[in-house]
């Protein structure tokens, strides 16, 4: 069966391993103004044609993916839908449903069948037994095991849900953990520093923090904002944490210690259980894997300087204000979320740590300037996608890449080779 892909920048992400992976017939298309070019990349490729735009693909295939912007897809569906050969399935590989569903309803012709679909993974990871979303919207039973059947190339692990549950899960799950993610590269650009220079970033958790802004702000700015801005969801989970990080930081700030505690203790309970009945047998990460993955230079009697982990209560703090229960989402959870609960859990499973972290938040004043930048840029994202400004987010997101740009190839190979660890670390 030909299979057809409207995208198209070929670099590593997940559909586009199925130009690799998928042994069938292959058409394909860019933007009209790429086709010499992709012509010439693919011309060793027998499966794989490359054509001159979206209808010539759409008239001749079977099976269509559109991979394209997420705020594009209304246009480009616009264009292309109506030439979509018929009796044909066609789905689409944007990370936010809403809009791809409407613009599929709009201008599909109704003999054409519709399933989407969405790896949940970045680039670089191995999409053997990562989560891949299928989602029914409007196809018959054959149309589907026809989809199934092709994307079983990528050898994921299937996950049917509906188009507004996975947006709702998304949000859980992407949403939120990017804005923490965006929120501690804007500090860290507003105090004009590369973390892994200063001694407070410094262990395994520092790590995590580290290498995973660098990996979102080394990519492209439209994936983030269309999860963001364009998921209806994610407007309430991403505003609750810039409330939890404000309200938090302003418990530290006035010294408030019995209420803060008292607050991040019950924020634990109702995110994790009272028996901390919610955690796995074994912790999802362990501090030996995390803490190779340095950065900066590290002497071997090196003490880290304390920290309060702002960004880490913060987060359990909103998951409990959102009724989120962050395990209920791991069966379509993307390895940065993982990781992200994985480091959010190693705070709040040891007393000790946590209730270092509480003291340090109250009586250390070492990091109120870095953490009230912290608090500025979470609310500054929070409002960008309130207001639904896709220019000021790209805005905010680029000046801030340019900062970290030149040290994206170290970091980059770092934070590739700490996710394939902790993925191998955690298979089970
Ligand atoms: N990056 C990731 O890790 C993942 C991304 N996704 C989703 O997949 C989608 C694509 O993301 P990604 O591949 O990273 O982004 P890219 O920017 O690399 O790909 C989108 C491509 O679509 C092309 N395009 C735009 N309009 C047309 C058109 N009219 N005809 C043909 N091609 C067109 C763009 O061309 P041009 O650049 O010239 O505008 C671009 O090459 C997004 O919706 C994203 O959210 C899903 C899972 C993971
Ligand atoms: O793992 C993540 O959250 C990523 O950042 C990579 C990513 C980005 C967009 C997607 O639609 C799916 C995965």
């Amino acid at each position: 069966m030909p299979l057809v892909a409207i995208f198209v920048e070929f670099e590593d992400v997940p559909h586009v391993e199925i130009l690799t992976l998928y042994a069938g017939r292959i058409k394909a298309c860019d933007r009209e103004e790429q086709y010499e070019d992709l012509s010439k990349e693919f011309s060793s490729r027998t499966n794989i044609q490359i054509l001159r735009n979206g209808h010539l693909v759409s008239r001749a295939s079977d099976y269509i993916i559109y991979s394209v912007e997420a705020a594009g897809i209304g246009r480009v569906v616009a264009e292309y839908g109506p030439s979509t050969k018929q009796n044909a399935i066609v789905g689409g590989q944007t990370s936010c449903k809403d809009p791809e569903i409407k613009a599929f309803e709009d201008h599909l012709p109704p003999d054409v069948d519709i399933v989407s679909c969405h790896s949940l993974h970045g680039p670089k990871v191995d999409s053997k037994d990562q989560p891949l979303v299928l989602i029914k919207h409007r196809a018959s039973d054959a149309s589907f095991t026809k989809v199934e059947t092709v994307l079983r190339c990528l050898q994921s692990k299937h996950v049917y849900l509906t188009a507004h549950e996975h947006d709702r899960i998304t949000a859980d799950t992407q949403a939120v953990t990017h804005a923490a993610f965006l929120s501690m590269g804007k500090a860290w650009h507003s105090s004009r520093q590369f973390p892994w220079e200063g001694a407070r970033y410094v262990g395994g958790i520092e790590n995590v923090k580290i290498n995973l802004t660098m990996r979102i702000y080394s990519q492209k700015w439209h994936v983030y904002a269309g999860l963001a801005i364009l998921n209806p969801e994610a407007r309430k989970q991403i505003n609750q944490y810039a409330k939890s990080v404000t309200e938090l930081y302003k418990l530290m700030l006035g010294g408030h210690h019995a209420e803060l505690r008292e607050r991040v203790l019950l924020a634990k309970e109702k995110v994790f259980g009272s028996d901390d009945s919610k955690w796995a047998g074994k912790p999802l990460l362990r501090d030996a894997v995390l803490d190779q993955f340095s950065l900066g230079p590290r002497a071997a009697d090196f003490a880290p300087l304390p920290n309060n982990h702002l960004s880490l209560l913060a987060m359990v703090d909103c998951w409990s204000a959102l009724g989120i229960v962050p395990y209920d989402h791991m069966i379509c959870s993307t390895p940065l979320f993982r990781l992200w609960l994985g480091v959010t859990e190693s705070l709040f499973r040891s007393p000790a740590r946590l209730d270092e972290a509480l003291r340090v938040a109250v009586e250390d004043n070492t990091f109120r300037s870095e953490d009230l930048e912290f608090t500025f840029a979470a609310r500054g994202w929070a409002e960008c996608v309130g207001l639904g400004h896709f220019e000021t987010w790209r805005d905010r997101f680029v000046t801030t890449q340019r900062f970290f740009e030149p040290r994206f190839a170290e970091a980059i190979e770092v934070g590739n080779a700490m996710v394939k660890a902790v993925l191998e670390s955690t298979k089970s």
